[in-house]
């Protein structure tokens, strides 16, 4: 089985846990494109849902399978949010942003009371850090947000290379939110909840792709089959 028939069946099952009424956080990304394609399909054939998007990307998906769409200024909470994630621990702790919607990601997921997060077992990972880091920054005062940046590091035990993240045509790529992404190879990172902490205090930092005590589940698609593995502690823990 490939990659991308694993990302729909970890969003199939997601899918199971959708009732009628509920209101949806939609992630971004190519597994969380499933999970909306896969319940636009139940809302064709009748299931009343209505979601809120977590990218520009995920808005056009929803709204071409026609997912009705509100936002978190309608509504006042979303039952669960379904995204996807770049490396996961048995924390679950995550590590997103690799598609650039980490700070719409991280305001919906907290929204919600539950967030079901779907992927391919390859995301699964006993310490984060081998995926790059995504601190979303703002473009004035990079240098300084840079070396306060490489402080927070140091000071969280930890240090790599980073790089502002560049589109496809080589131009800087810019988020929805109209700011830039400065990727850290940190390769280990013993103290996730440290590091967020550290990382959250940096003014010119707008957010970044640590998500810490958010994920209430993981639903994992192998080769063997699929795994659930539930938060041990509650959310906001
Ligand atoms: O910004 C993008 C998101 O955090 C994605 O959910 C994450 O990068 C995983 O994407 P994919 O499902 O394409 O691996």
């Amino acid at each position: 089985m490939d990659m991308d028939q694993l990302k729909r069946q970890a969003a199939a099952r997601a899918l199971e846990e959708v009732r009628d009424g509920m209101q949806l956080g939609l992630g971004t990304g190519s597994t969380a494109k499933h999970f909306v394609e896969l319940l636009g399909e139940r809302v064709r054939a009748g299931l009343k849902v209505i979601g809120v998007p977590t990218s520009e990307a995920t808005r056009a998906d929803a709204t071409r399978c026609g997912v009705p769409l509100t936002t978190l200024d309608e509504i006042d909470h979303l039952d669960i949010t379904v995204d996807g994630a770049d490396e996961i621990d048995p924390e679950l702790n995550l590590i997103k942003g690799g598609g650039g919607a980490l700070l719409r990601e991280k305001i919906v997921a907290a929204a919600s009371d539950r967030m079901i997060v779907i992927a391919d077992e390859s995301k699964w990972v006993q310490t984060l850090g081998r995926f790059p880091l995504p601190v979303e920054v703002i473009p004035f005062g990079l240098g300084a947000t840079r070396r306060a940046i490489e402080k927070a590091f140091a000071q969280c035990g930890v240090s790599g290379q980073m790089a502002v993240r560049k589109a496809k045509d080589g131009h800087v790529f810019v988020t929805d939110g109209g700011h830039w992404i400065v990727d850290a190879q940190l390769e280990r990172i013993a103290d996730p909840p440290g590091l967020a902490g550290a990382l959250s205090t940096i003014p010119g930092v707008v957010e970044h792709g640590l998500f810490i005590g958010l994920a209430s589940s993981a639903v994992l698609a192998g080769g063997e089959g699929i795994r659930v593995i539930e938060r041990r502690k509650p959310k906001g823990d």
